[in-house]
């Protein structure tokens, strides 16, 4: 349950949001002034993009809302599709052999993926299973529980890469990246990333797990609790 209490995570990433927050309004708002002088151009980047674009109703984006984008760009960026990297090494010093690295990566998201789940706000009254939602209320979607879902993967927990041949899961069951309007917007450079991660070091090297029973933690991303120290060999090494 989220408290907003002293020494708790949420009062500690509460101080961080406001901090990070802050820092980039003073960001934002010196580029405001600078756009006013003529010192910064229209199209130098995201954030001049965000002040100076407004929606049909004439509507320019708030400082906040831009600062909350910026942070939502720098941990999808960096964290996300880095958390997902460290999974891939953990599951190929597992299973070493060389499955389509494509299929390989889809079952590392499905199996584990970094974010577990978003919030939407109800935009009308529904009723889901027996349960009436009121309109407003903010909801949590919880997309971990549609990939361990027996109905939709067989044997759920199993690591199986070739889930994925063929036309691959039904629409909606798999959602690492979220659906709908709402997807990340990062979704297929992230992927690239990705994959030229799996194609580089991945590919040329040898894992070896030193902690092999190492559990993963949501923190909130998920990765291994110990960071996953690991050895590395060339692929021809001989023990
Ligand atoms: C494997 C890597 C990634 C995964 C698994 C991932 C997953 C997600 C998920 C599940 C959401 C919520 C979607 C929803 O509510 O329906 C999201 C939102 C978002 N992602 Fe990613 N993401 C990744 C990489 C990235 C990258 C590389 C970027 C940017 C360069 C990025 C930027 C964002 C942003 C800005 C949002 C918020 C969108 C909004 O609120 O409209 N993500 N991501």
């Amino acid at each position: 349950m989220p408290i907003d209490f002293p020494g708790t995570p949420l009062r500690k990433a509460i101080k961080a949001s406001n901090l990070i927050n802050g820092k980039l309004t003073e960001i934002i708002k010196q580029r405001k002034a600078d756009l006013a002088d003529g010192k910064a151009s229209l199209t130098q980047d995201l954030l001049s993009h965000m002040l100076m674009t407004c929606d049909e109703d004439g509507t320019y984006m708030k400082e906040f809302d831009i600062s909350t984008k910026i942070i939502g760009l720098l941990i999808g960026g960096y964290e996300v599709a880095g958390a997902v990297c460290t999974l891939i090494v953990k599951f190929l010093a597992e299973l070493p052999h060389i499955y389509d690295a494509v299929y390989k990566a889809q079952e590392v998201m499905r199996l584990t993926p970094p974010i577990q789940g978003s919030f939407r706000e109800a935009s009308t009254n529904f009723v889901f299973n027996g349960y009436t939602i009121p309109k407003g209320w903010i909801l949590y979607w919880s997309l971990i529980t549609t990939h361990k879902s027996v109905e939709y993967f067989q044997e759920p927990d199993k690591f199986d890469p070739s889930r994925f041949k063929g036309t691959g899961p039904t629409p909606y069951t798999y959602v690492p990246f979220g659906g709908g309007p709402m997807m990340c917007p990062g979704k297929e450079y992230a992927r690239m990333e990705i994959l030229v991660f799996m194609h580089n070091p991945a590919k040329r090297v040898k894992c070896e797990r030193l902690l092999p029973q190492e559990k993963i933690v949501m923190d909130p991303l998920a990765m291994p609790a110990k960071g996953l120290p690991i050895r590395l060999f060339p692929h021809n090494h001989i023990n």
